[in-house]
């Protein structure tokens, strides 16, 4: 069934966004944007600091209301059918704080108990995240004293246990060592190739020329170019269209004070 609203959106886009629109004050963070993520793609959205990227996936994602728009997951409004909407959503949200006295393991057992899984289901699949992420040795510790690298990645197994739908990733990689790296790499391909759709923001556009098979590049709340890797790049590096589009490189570096 498509909802009423989705006329102008894509049924059958895993995240179909129309108008999103949120102002902080007098900053409009995000500026009435229109985006479609195909289904079992794997999306990168790119921009740089302050562009509206983390604003973006929080509205589309029901952590953050919007002033104006709307965003389905496969077709479920998310703002009028939350519980269904993040029922298909797997999310690892920057700056959200987790329940950081409960131990890495309780963690994730906790998570996939919130999201109605069998007991023994969550443990199997615990240990299977402990271990491909390297935190078995870490897994009786308190969250709280967990690196940032270890913080982020046991909030990764919290999004992946209930093997949602779809996948929305705030800055995954952002202190991870390159170890975990290369395995939370393959983790997402595989899941990508079995039909799953994954959105990541990244500010590595080599990680994301890599791994993606479409972009989006966001600045100052507005999408400037999106669609496959392929067409965005238009021959060049990811990186540099990225800067051609965006702007903003200092003539010479700057900084000529700076010297020893
Ligand atoms: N809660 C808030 N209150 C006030 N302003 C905010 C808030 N959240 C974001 N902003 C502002 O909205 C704009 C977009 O921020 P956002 O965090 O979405 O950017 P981003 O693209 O994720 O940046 P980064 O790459 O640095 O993480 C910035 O100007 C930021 O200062």
């Amino acid at each position: 069934m498509i909802e009423q609203g989705m006329d102008n959106a894509r049924p059958h886009a895993a995240i179909s966004v129309r108008g999103l629109g949120k102002r902080f004050g007098d900053k409009v963070a995000v500026n009435g944007i229109d985006l479609d993520v195909p289904a079992g793609s794997f999306y990168g959205l790119v921009g740089p600091n302050g562009a509206g990227k983390t604003t973006t996936l929080s509205m589309a994602t029901g952590l953050l209301r919007p002033d104006a728009g709307q965003v389905w997951i496969h077709g479920v409004d998310v703002w009028e059918r939350p519980l269904e909407a993040k029922g298909l959503l797997g999310v690892l949200a920057d700056g959200v704080r987790l329940f950081d006295r409960l131990t890495g393991r309780q963690l994730v057992t906790y998570a996939g108990r919130l999201r109605g899984m069998d007991p023994t289901t969550v443990a199997e699949r615990t240990e299977d995240l402990l271990r491909v992420l390297d935190l078995e040795d870490a897994a009786s510790k308190l969250v709280v004293d967990y690196s940032a690298g270890m913080t982020k990645k046991i909030a990764l197994a919290t999004a992946l246990i209930h093997s949602p739908r779809v996948l929305v990733l705030d800055e995954p990689f952002e202190a991870v060592d390159p170890v975990s790296a290369a395995n939370i790499r393959s983790i997402l391909a595989g899941y990508v190739e079995r039909g799953g759709t994954v959105v990541v923001s990244s500010h590595v556009m080599d990680l994301v020329q890599r791994m993606c098979s479409h972009v989006a590049v966001i600045s100052d709340g507005n999408v400037l170019a999106a669609g496959t890797v392929d067409e965005v790049r238009g021959g060049d590096s990811l990186e540099d269209r990225f800067v051609e589009l965006v702007g903003g490189r200092a003539e010479g570096g700057g900084l000529q004070w700076l010297q020893s």
